[in-house]
């Protein structure tokens, strides 16, 4: 095989605040000869997620930060373009989490092989990756069952809009918010949310204290801040939060300053539960199934917002801050 050039975004400053293009720099790298047992892949599709934010700074986490002057990673999907191990061959579709770059070599262990039959591939960034495996994390993890009332936020997000149509799909009467009139539309005619609000025309709490006066049971937080304060006020006694994302303070410069009514946690004896979807692996067989089968059978959409080509993945990142997807963003690589 002649030599493969591939093109991968490395970070080269840490970002303060909102990330900016001057943070990244587009590199291209010559990949080495292929030894025995690697395989290697050219990526179809990366995937932007706003965790990203947190390993762009230089602070302690549950994953480490990235190196400056190295490329970034994260999801990807990608197709086997040669292999030098026994169980891959050429076309063969793998996940793996070496996105940023057009190209990689890597050995099995580091592979997850997909079947090509689910398309669009990009699917296995979404509904039927670790996004839809959040989702379906989240809503086991506090145990959410026919009758519940869940309100979502980031609704209209990748997590958020496989969550809503999981709480349908459970028997849930299911609230979200999000951030455009576009997104209430999404949220109502195609996740099958029973209501959807826009936190940004009028304060999140006025807008749920008049559509759900009799409160919620659940609360699945995507964004923290005002959102997380309004759904401790709206919670009934023994409501559930599945703590998930923080979005609203992922560009505060200091950590957000905590909820003015944390002590409704008290008064109504709330469970609050933190969640890490790479916990949760072992169950990635069961997730497959059960989700899988909702998205063979049409009863779950895999939405997503589409941009092309690894020199669109900086601003299609950045465009998570902005609101700029409905559904999963994910990178389609030419
Ligand atoms: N715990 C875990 O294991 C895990 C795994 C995956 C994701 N997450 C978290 O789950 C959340 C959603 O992730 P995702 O991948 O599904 O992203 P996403 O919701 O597809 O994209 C981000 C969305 O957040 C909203 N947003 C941006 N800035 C905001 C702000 N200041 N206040 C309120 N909303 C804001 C925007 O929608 P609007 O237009 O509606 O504002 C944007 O479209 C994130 O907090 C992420 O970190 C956690």
């Amino acid at each position: 095989m002649t030599d493969i050039m591939s093109r991968e975004i490395q970070l080269v400053s840490r970002p303060n605040g909102m990330p900016t293009a001057a943070n990244f720099t587009i590199a291209t790298t010559k990949l080495e000869p292929l030894l025995e047992g690697q395989v290697l892949v050219r990526n179809l599709y990366m995937s932007v997620d706003p965790y990203m934010r947190g390993r762009m700074s230089d602070r302690k986490s549950y994953v480490p930060p990235f190196a400056l002057g190295k490329p970034l990673d994260g999801g990807a999907v990608g197709e086997v373009i040669d292999s030098r191990a026994k169980d891959f061959k050429q076309g063969d579709v793998v996940i793996s989490s070496f996105g940023w770059r057009e190209y990689f070599i890597a050995v099995p262990k580091a592979l997850h092989l997909v079947s090509r039959e689910i398309q669009p591939l990009s699917a296995y960034l979404g509904a039927l990756g670790m996004t839809g495996m959040t989702a379906w994390a989240g809503l086991n993890l506090v145990e959410v069952k026919d009758g519940d009332v869940i309100f979502i936020s980031g609704a209209a997000g990748a997590v958020g809009s496989v969550a809503g149509q999981l709480a349908k799909l459970r028997g849930c009467r299911v609230i979200g918010a999000a951030g455009s009139a576009e997104k209430v539309k999404f949220l109502q005619e195609e996740c099958g949310y029973d209501l959807a609000l826009n936190y940004k025309t009028s304060p999140i709490l006025e807008q749920l204290n008049q559509a759900v006066p009799d409160g919620i049971d659940v609360y699945f937080d995507n964004v923290g801040g005002e959102t997380l304060e309004a759904a401790l006020s709206l919670l009934r006694i023994h409501g559930r939060i599945i703590a998930c994302g923080g979005i609203s303070g992922y560009n505060e410069e200091s950590p957000q300053v905590g909820p003015s009514n944390l002590f409704n946690m008290i008064t109504k004896r709330l469970t609050m539960k933190g969640l890490i979807v790479s916990d949760f692996l072992d169950l990635q067989n069961k997730f497959e199934q059960e989700v899988g089968r909702y998205f063979r059978d049409g009863k779950l959409k895999n939405k997503e917002t589409v941009v092309v080509g690894i020199e669109q993945a900086v601003s299609a990142f950045i465009g998570l801050f902005a609101g700029k997807n409905i559904g999963k963003m994910v990178v389609k690589l030419d």
